[in-house]
């Protein structure tokens, strides 16, 4: 029952985040990973009009979802570099209030985040059990992608960070060892207390710097990511693509590499049939159960 409820969850958000965000006329559209982006792309075949769209996956199970609908996949390295796509969706492990994410459940967090920077908007699709206030509430771990050889020595510096008890993710058949990446890379699990938002920190409920073991979103990814070994942090934090945008325009050829990682909106599909959509200029839009 539980489980109905919650595929029901996430085809309703994947229907209305298809809905706004999905226009026929695209050239290139960016598809996650996961359970629910299987959802968006039934939406998407529904909406198909056009043959010529190009859909970039973000990993073997992604491109696996584009092919078996009969839509066209094209790898993000065949895209020429000045290209953006016109819009990116993904799941995501957790969300907070800022649309901070947690992703890299399904172990594919690196070309996710390749894709939504490279998207002019990345709309985040997600059920209820994702939406909490701050990131680290009911999702227990970042995933952190490492190359094998560095795996003793960032579990070692994750520890000096405050994290308890990082691990490396086995494969379900945990004899068959560690599980790789799309990279052939490992994946780290690593604990931390419940995450600040950036509002948290200038409203002073704490500096976020890791005193005490409590980190601000954006700073504990910032610090993961220089551990050498790391290719990237299953945090998706910082600017989203429109504001980055901005940026670029206002300041130029200084910030050109300036990317979004954030999404645009989130889309959550709740435990009573309807969806609740929260945008990254604050609001919230909810649409009844059809
Ligand atoms: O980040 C991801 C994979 O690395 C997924 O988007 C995330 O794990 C959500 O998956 P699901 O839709 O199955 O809940």
């Amino acid at each position: 029952m539980a489980d109905t409820l919650i595929e029901s969850a996430k085809r309703a958000a994947a229907t209305q985040a298809v809905k706004d965000h999905y226009d026929p006329s695209a050239s290139y559209v960016g598809i996650g990973s996961g359970t629910t982006i299987v959802y968006v792309v039934e939406a998407i075949k529904e909406r198909s009009t056009n043959p010529s769209i190009l859909f970039v996956p973000t990993g073997y199970q992604s491109r696996q979802v584009i092919k078996s609908a009969g839509l066209t996949p094209i790898a993000l390295d065949s895209l020429p570099e000045d290209v953006l796509l016109d819009v990116a969706f993904d799941g995501a492990d957790e969300v907070d209030d800022e649309l901070n994410c947690i992703k890299g459940g399904g172990a594919c967090l690196f070309q996710e985040k390749l894709v939504a920077e490279k998207a002019k908007k990345f709309v985040c699709v997600a059920d209820y059990r994702k939406k909490q206030a701050r990131l680290l509430t009911n999702w227990p771990t970042i995933p952190i992608e490492v190359a094998p050889i560095s795996v003793p020595s960032v579990l070692h510096a994750l520890r000096a960070l405050g994290s308890p008890s990082p691990v490396l993710r086995t494969t379900l058949l945990e004899k068959s060892g560690p599980l790789k990446t799309d990279q052939d890379f490992f994946i780290i699990d690593a604990p931390f207390k419940t995450l600040l938002t950036t509002a948290d920190v200038a409203s002073g409920k704490g500096k976020g710097d890791g005193s005490n073991g409590v980190w601000e979103v954006t700073q504990l990814s910032a610090v993961i990511k220089t551990l050498t070994g790391v290719l990237e942090v299953g945090i998706f934090s910082g600017l989203n693509g429109v504001d980055a945008e901005a940026v670029r325009e206002k300041e130029g050829a200084r910030t050109t590499v300036t990317s979004g990682q954030k999404p645009v909106a989130v889309y959550f599909g709740m435990q009573d049939g309807s969806v609740e959509v929260l945008d990254a200029d604050g609001s919230v839009k909810k649409y009844e159960k059809e």
